[in-house]
């Protein structure tokens, strides 16, 4: 490897794979040394690590060749993945090392802590309810983030979030469910990518959210995700094992 790590971009035309791209442009000791788009076949036996940011079934696809191939190393940045393709990962996840996010950002990672926190700490008549902005151009809902946001906040009362997830309201039969999970989904011209957190008593209202003001920040997570994740044991990570945030 001389030192040097050799990176594969799936989607590297992409609004993320170009900004992954450009924070490459400025890494010492990180070259590109593939990049993989819908019609190229990807050659990853070039590759130390693919950094994937596609689309959830293009993501399943790579990870069950590297399950087959037993390598390269993955960072998983694709949202919108099915309980069927998320099981594609993790069995690549038992031949090779994979960082699976839906956010990259260090405030999203410091926020999951921050939610799961205030869902343990007030009682369940506190109602929650995550509501996200993006783009007009995303293709899923509702987002990466604030699903694992929802997971954080079902971890804080003990619960899965599949135990506690509200149905999409709409119509007459929309009625809040107690101790429920509800999600929003906005889509609007430009926005990188906002999230909020609500916790609402019958009295206050708390509200824990992020706002992601440029790609680049999840580019330049993913990058480091790709330097931590080369030549770690098999096994399936995400942003808390990278940040260290697991440890404490
Ligand atoms: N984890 C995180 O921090 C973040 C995650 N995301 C997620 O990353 C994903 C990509 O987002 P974004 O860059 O905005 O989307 P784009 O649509 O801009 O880019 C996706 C790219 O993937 C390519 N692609 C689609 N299908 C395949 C395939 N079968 N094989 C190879 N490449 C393929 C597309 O090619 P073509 O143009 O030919 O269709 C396109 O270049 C989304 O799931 C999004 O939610 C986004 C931002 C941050
Ligand atoms: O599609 C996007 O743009 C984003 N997707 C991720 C998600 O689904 O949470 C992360 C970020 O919010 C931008």
């Amino acid at each position: 490897m001389n030192g040097i790590i050799h990176i594969g971009l799936a989607g590297a035309r992409g609004r993320m794979g170009r900004a992954v791209s450009t924070v490459l442009d400025e890494r010492e000791g990180m070259v590109v040394a593939c990049r993989f788009d819908r019609e190229t076949a990807p050659d990853l036996s070039r590759c130390d690590v693919v950094i994937d940011f596609t689309t959830a079934e293009a993501s399943a696809a790579l990870a069950a060749r590297v399950a087959e191939e037993g390598a390269p190393a993955l960072v998983v940045g694709s949202t919108g993945f099915s309980p069927e393709q998320r099981a594609v990962i993790a069995r690549a996840a038992e031949v090779a090392p994979v960082v699976l996010s839906g956010n990259f950002s260090l405030g999203v990672n410091m926020l999951i802590g921050l939610v799961e926190q205030a869902a343990r700490r007030l009682s369940s008549d506190w109602d929650i309810e995550i509501l996200e902005t993006h783009h007009r151009r995303k293709l899923d809902a509702p987002s990466g983030t604030a699903l694992m946001l929802g997971e954080a906040a079902a971890e804080g009362r003990g619960k899965a979030l599949s135990d506690l997830r509200a149905a999409p309201r709409h119509g007459a039969e929309a009625l809040r469910e107690p101790g429920s999970i509800g999600f929003a989904s906005l889509r609007a011209g430009g926005v990188v990518g906002e999230h909020s957190v609500i916790f609402a008593s019958e009295d206050e209202v708390l509200t824990l959210g992020h706002s992601a003001r440029d790609r680049s920040l999840f580019a330049k997570g993913a990058v480091a995700a790709a330097a931590w994740v080369v030549g770690r044991p098999p096994g399936l990570y995400d942003m808390q094992d990278v940040l260290g945030f697991r440890q404490a």
